[in-house]
């Protein structure tokens, strides 16, 4: 199979030199994530598209790269024939994959040609033509204002018949903008947020303040790992944990209630700024959206922005929620966020909406910075392509390979446990039912969580002991 990347039309008005590192981009992207598939897969890059070729064995997997690779319009799946300059064999596989499309509808059919052949372009086309409306139900020919155009090209030998037109993301590719630091609390908003960075071709780097929940974290690595795997694997990015429980504690012990939850945005952009720096990254994300809560009045973010000096991005700063939710649904976010624990409530109690400067700078003077300069020195930093073993290996709940008389549930979706089966007995319950259901178990009994990777289950051992079980462990087989 052969598929022609359109690329973002965006890309094709800049000038000369930009278009190309553009194209050269998108074309090395392709190239990291193509060849992770198959190193057989050939990628040609021209000056206004980008081709691939695979074998069949590998075309859903390329299909998936393409959609979710950021700088692509669209793409077409070309389906490629050895007719040579046969007439009547062109017109047969043409007609096979372009009949349906112009049952009353006029039509003209476009060739390509490149190589020696016995007929000229306009002859395919006549003859290609002339039987597909012999052997279709077409209102005609129509050589001016067609409403169905069908296109081929005969490449030397090979015919190829285009079959398909699926959009893709568009935006830029990844690595021409630069990099972000992502605030990334896996709800809706900081997810989108960190997607639509992506898709505009910036690297986004993931950072995470930890105010005090193991489930929390794995959840937010969790939800890096899926965005960045889906739409941002061609370049490495980082994610960074911040222990924040001690600047909690101390915005408590020092800070009035109306003004903790501006408070606590304030040090996670301070802390951010700091470790931007240390990354050389110019700009910060932040997933706010004017007026969505107390925290994000126009004066409030008037008052976050006040500590820093980076550029901050809010890219959902004007959106509605249910837009917001939107895009969650599309790009696959919405079900980790449904799962993630809030930390943040208690500190937005009573909250101040429309903020003084001055009345704010007197609590922040407060503030035992020591603190805050603590955490930031304890953060750490991991590749995200790194998550799945560090979860594994720093995992909070024990992890064993051999279920010695507990009980395994399986907490994938019910499809995909079916579709790959554990080898040894188990239930399955996926991870969305587990909260309700785990407590009607026999609670004598001990169980291990399994899934795919190692992560879901971990997160979701850690929920449960959060909430008191304690005869819940993760099962990972050797
Ligand atoms: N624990 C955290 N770690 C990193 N960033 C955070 C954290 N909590 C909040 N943020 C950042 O602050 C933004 C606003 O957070 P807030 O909790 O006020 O709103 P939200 O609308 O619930 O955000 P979200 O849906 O992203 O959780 C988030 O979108 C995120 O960018």
């Amino acid at each position: 199979m052969k598929f022609i990347v359109k690329l973002f039309p965006e890309i094709m008005i800049k000038g000369g030199p930009v278009k190309k590192r553009m194209i050269n981009m998108l074309n090395e992207n392709l190239r990291t994530l193509l060849f992770r598939i198959d190193d057989s897969i050939e990628i040609k890059r021209f000056f206004d598209k980008i081709e691939v070729q695979t074998k069949d064995e590998f075309t859903d997997s390329v299909r998936k790269v393409l959609q979710q690779t950021p700088g692509i319009e669209q793409y077409l799946e070309v389906v490629q024939y050895e007719t040579g300059d046969d007439l009547e064999a062109i017109a047969e596989k043409v007609a096979e994959h372009n009949l349906n499309l112009i049952n009353g509808k006029t039509f003209v059919v476009r060739a390509k040609r490149n190589g020696e052949h016995q007929v000229t372009s306009s002859e395919i086309e006549r003859f290609v033509g002339s039987y597909m409306y012999k052997h279709g139900e077409s209102a005609g020919v129509d050589l001016r204002n067609p409403e169905v155009k069908v296109e081929f090209e005969l490449i030397q030998n090979t015919l190829n018949v285009i079959t398909k037109r699926q959009s893709g993301l568009g935006g830029f590719p990844i690595g021409m903008q630069g990099d972000v630091l992502s605030l990334m609390s896996g709800g809706f908003d900081s997810t989108v947020a960190s997607y639509l960075t992506m898709k505009r071709g910036i690297k986004t780097h993931f950072i995470f303040f930890n105010l005090g929940g193991a489930a929390h974290e794995v959840g937010v690595k969790q939800v890096a790992l899926y965005l960045w795997s889906q739409f941002g694997a061609s370049h490495r990015v980082q994610f960074i944990s911040v222990p924040f429980e001690e600047v909690v504690e101390e915005i408590f012990r020092s800070t009035h209630e109306s003004y903790m939850g501006v408070t606590l945005k304030r040090l996670m952009i301070m802390a951010s700024e700091k470790i931007a720096e240390v990354m050389g990254i110019d700009a910060l994300v932040t997933g706010e959206s004017v007026a969505q809560v107390s925290s994000q009045t126009l004066r409030n973010l008037a008052i976050i922005d006040e500590v820093s000096n980076k550029l901050i991005l809010r890219p959902l700063a004007t959106m509605n929620k249910p837009e917001i939710v939107k895009i969650a649904d599309k790009i696959g976010t919405r079900e980790f966020a449904e799962n993630m624990p809030e930390y943040c409530g208690v500190i937005s109690k009573n909250p101040v909406t429309n903020g003084s400067f001055s009345r704010m700078a007197k609590e922040a003077s407060r503030f035992d910075y020591d603190v805050l300069e603590k955490a930031v020195e304890q953060s750490i930093t991991i590749p995200v392509d790194k998550i799945i073993e560090d979860v594994n290996t720093t995992a909070p709940v024990e992890v064993v390979n051999t279920p010695d008389g507990a009980i395994v549930i399986d907490i994938r979706r019910e499809s995909e446990a079916s579709h790959a089966p554990l080898d040894i007995e188990n239930v399955n319950i996926p991870f969305n039912e587990l909260n309700r259901t785990y407590k009607k178990l026999d609670q004598s009994q001990q169980y291990l969580l399994y899934c795919e990777k190692g992560v879901m289950s971990q997160l979701h051992a850690q929920y449960l002991r959060d909430a008191g079980f304690e005869n819940i462990r993760v099962y990972r087989p050797k």
